[in-house]
């Protein structure tokens, strides 16, 4: 069996007093996609902010590559990548423009490479266009086309559906399946009834803490 890319061991989370999770143990493997389940304010978004190292509001053991993550911190996000609930696009920015700036800290890709993710997630004809002339949609579909170009082994996506039509929907559903086959790992949170075969789940919120 592949080791695991991501292990978190026996992790808690309080905030304002209240424990968001505790003795949550999981292990994320190469070839799955996990989905982060529970209702409203259970500390799905929290989670993956711990996950991603952008939340120090934890306790427990955090491994990458079976090491302590704390002490991997570089390796770990070189081969992260975290696309969180806001799309995180500047408007006065033209897509293409942003999805650059989406890249920064990566190896420079040419902008031909930029404009075909950018086609690939339906933006064709878009991508010269400042982000506050785009749809809600439109403007979710900027950050995706990340995905399009993402290398990065380790995917954390949260709640990357919101705002996104059918097609849309299938299409990202489609990448996260391919990304798994091609040996990544997926973890998304989503409201959306995401239902892939094989799919794992870490239930937040009084249900059970499925050791994956
Ligand atoms: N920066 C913060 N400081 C204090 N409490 C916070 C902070 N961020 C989130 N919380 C609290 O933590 C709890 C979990 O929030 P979180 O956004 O992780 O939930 P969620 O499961 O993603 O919710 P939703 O399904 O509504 O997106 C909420 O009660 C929220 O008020």
């Amino acid at each position: 069996m592949s080791e695991p890319l991501l292990q978190a061991v026996n992790l808690q989370c309080e905030r304002d007093k209240r424990i968001l999770f505790r003795d949550l143990s999981f292990s994320i493997l190469p070839g799955t996609v996990t989905r982060v389940e529970g209702p409203n304010g259970s500390g799905k978004t929290t989670l993956l902010r711990i996950l991603a190292g952008l939340n120090d509001a934890w306790s427990g053991d955090l491994l990458w590559c079976g090491d302590s993550r704390s002490t991997q911190r570089e390796d770990f996000l070189r081969n992260m990548l975290y696309l969180g609930h806001r799309p995180g696009i500047k408007s006065l920015l033209t897509p293409v423009e942003n999805l650059r700036a989406l890249m920064a800290g990566r190896q420079p890709v040419p902008d031909r490479v930029l404009r075909e993710a950018l086609d690939g997630t339906g933006l064709a004809g878009f991508q010269d266009v400042p982000c506050r002339n785009l749809s809600a949609g439109q403007q979710r579909r900027v950050a995706l086309a990340r995905l399009l170009i993402a290398d990065e082994p380790l995917w954390l996506l949260d709640e990357v559906f919101t705002a996104i039509d059918a097609n849309g929907v299938a299409a990202i559903e489609a990448l996260l399946q391919q990304r798994a086959a091609e040996g990544g790992a997926v973890v998304v949170t989503t409201h959306h009834d995401l239902r892939l075969p094989g799919m794992k789940s870490i239930e937040l919120g009084g249900g059970q803490n499925d050791e994956c």
